[in-house]
């Protein structure tokens, strides 16, 4: 007989979302059950956003030395690979408390470390225990995608889950896939000290603007990495320490280790959803804009849920559902006001609409930029590349942003809070920005928005009518 636990809402999945809601749901006094079966904290804290953030970290000082001869500083770095993974250890240690059993269990929740798998509408089994709860909430993730390459399966490779255990740098890492991972992970191993080819079979980055790609892969070719766009694998051969991988048209790059970035498979795999009437297709759970799925009591957040993913968006999930569920607000998930950023050197950052697409809903939307190279602390720094596009409606409505270049994630947060509060250009223009900050290319894009209305004859007109009473 299993151990019956009754519940007010019971979380599956203790990465960003399901910690979210659960985090929530204790903090309001009601009866929580978290069920996890790997790590607490997910992918972003064990397997994601840290650790690739804690490598770019170190990656960054040793280029920072390497590029230091235009400031008249000189110096080689020596890279000490083991002591870089214990930089990495060390801060995903240093975030873990924040989502750790012991949190969890101080806030009230009951957490259960085992796979739960539903086994009827309002029931899910988890080791010994089975949870009857009024709610749940599937936030079981995402794992790397494996495509159908021939070789692959006798293949030993690397992933997202496992490359972050490497203790020696690799002599030639081998990227198949040129999506966030596969830059940000590139430009982190070459620049401490390893080759690296990344193989794409469309374009690198192939979501973002294509400006702020141009400048990403300009950038990683003066580093050295090597690009294979637009190219299709035939076959791949690996054994440990050596990888050949035969692309279509009779090139082969040699390489000694392989790591697969080529996007993310919902986890719905052995949860039961059959059982619980909850529908899914290849892509994740089937929601609706209030993140409920086909079984009205059963709710999904995260990577599961279909959608772009992101730890901030999959945090915004966790919202939604609280609402919904404990205020009993009608509130609708916001993934379009969700920021993409790319933390490469030069970062790409967008959130919103880009022009072309804000052409298609709103007629009279129209853009302005503003380059690094006309800011004054990018100047000082010398990082003059990347650029901010702003598009806005013809009354001047924010819809969305691009940006390439140092400090462009930053800059778009700027942008995304004036787009939660539905706010225009008006408000950039407003606001005074300390002199000499990154962050200035906001106004002045703003600035550039207005120009053309500024300056026209109009204006110029009454500037000379209101002369007349000088
Ligand atoms: C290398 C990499 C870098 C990234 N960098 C960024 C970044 O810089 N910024 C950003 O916003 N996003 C980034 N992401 C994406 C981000 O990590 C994810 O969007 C985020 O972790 C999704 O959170 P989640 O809660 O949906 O899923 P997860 O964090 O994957 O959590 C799901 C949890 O569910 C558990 N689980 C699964 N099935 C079961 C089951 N049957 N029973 C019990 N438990 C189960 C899993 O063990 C896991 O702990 C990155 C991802 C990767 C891979
Ligand atoms: N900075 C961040 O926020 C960040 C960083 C890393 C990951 N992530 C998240 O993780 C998700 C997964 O990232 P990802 O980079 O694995 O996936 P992705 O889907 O973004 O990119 C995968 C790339 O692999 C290529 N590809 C697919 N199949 C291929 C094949 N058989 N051969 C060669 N190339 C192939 C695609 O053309 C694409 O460019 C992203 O969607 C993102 O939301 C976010």
């Amino acid at each position: 007989m299993p151990n019956v636990i009754d519940a007010d809402l019971c979380v599956i999945g203790a990465g960003a979302a399901g910690l979210s809601v659960a985090a929530g749901a204790a903090q309001l006094g009601r009866k929580v059950v978290l069920v996890e079966k790997g790590k607490m904290g997910g992918d972003c804290l064990n397997y994601g956003c840290v650790p690739s953030k804690a490598l770019l970290a170190a990656a960054a000082r040793a280029q920072a030395m390497r590029d230091g001869g235009k400031f008249g500083v000189y110096g080689e770095p020596t890279v000490d690979f083991p002591a870089v993974m214990a930089h990495v250890r060390a801060a995903v240690a240093a975030i873990a408390p924040h989502d750790s059993q012991e949190r969890f269990e101080g806030l009230g929740a009951t957490v259960i470390r085992e796979a739960g798998a539903f086994v009827g509408p309002r029931a899910l089994a988890a080791g010994e225990h089975e949870i009857r709860a009024k709610h749940f909430v599937v936030a079981t993730g995402s794992s790397p995608a494996v495509p159908p390459i021939p070789g692959l399966e006798a293949a030993p490779y690397l992933t997202n889950e496992t490359v972050f255990d490497l203790d020696a740098l690799p002599g030639h890492l081998v990227i198949v896939g040129g999506g966030p991972i596969g830059c940000e992970l590139g430009q982190a191993f070459r620049r401490l000290g390893a080759r690296v080819t990344i193989i794409d079979a469309l374009e690198i980055l192939n979501r973002e603007d294509p400006e702020a790609v141009g400048l990403l892969r300009a950038r990683l070719d003066a580093e050295g990495v090597a690009l294979r766009e637009r190219a299709k694998i035939a076959r791949i051969d690996a054994r440990a320490g050596a990888v050949s991988v035969a692309l279509e048209g009779g090139e082969t790059v040699e390489g000694s280790h392989l790591l697969l970035a080529v996007g993310r498979r919902a986890n719905v795999d052995g949860l039961g959803l059959e059982a619980a009437g909850v529908a899914y297709t290849d892509k994740g759970i089937v929601v609706d804009d209030r993140l409920r799925t086909s079984n009205r009591r059963i709710y999904a957040a995260g990577d599961v849920a279909g959608g772009p993913q992101f730890t901030h968006l999959a945090g915004d999930h966790a919202s939604t559902i609280v609402r919904n569920i404990l205020f009993k607000m009608p509130a609708r998930r916001r993934d379009r006001l969700a920021p993409r950023a790319t933390y490469t050197d030069p970062e790409i950052a967008a959130v919103g609409l880009s022009e072309e697409e804000a052409a298609k809903d709103h007629p009279g939307a129209r853009s302005a930029r503003w380059r690094f190279a006309d800011n004054d602390r990018a100047q000082t720094e010398g990082r003059t590349e990347g650029f901010l596009k702003l598009v806005a409606d013809q009354r001047g409505r924010i819809l969305g942003a691009s940006a390439a270049g140092a400090g462009a994630a930053e800059a778009i947060g700027l942008v995304c809070f004036a787009m939660a509060d539905k706010m225009s250009m008006r408000a950039f223009t407003n606001v005074m920005p300390a002199y000499p900050t990154r962050g200035e290319i906001v106004k002045r894009a703003a600035g550039a928005w207005y120009a053309p209305a500024l300056f026209s004859d109009r204006t110029r007109l009454l500037v000379r009518l209101l002369a007349l009473f000088d």
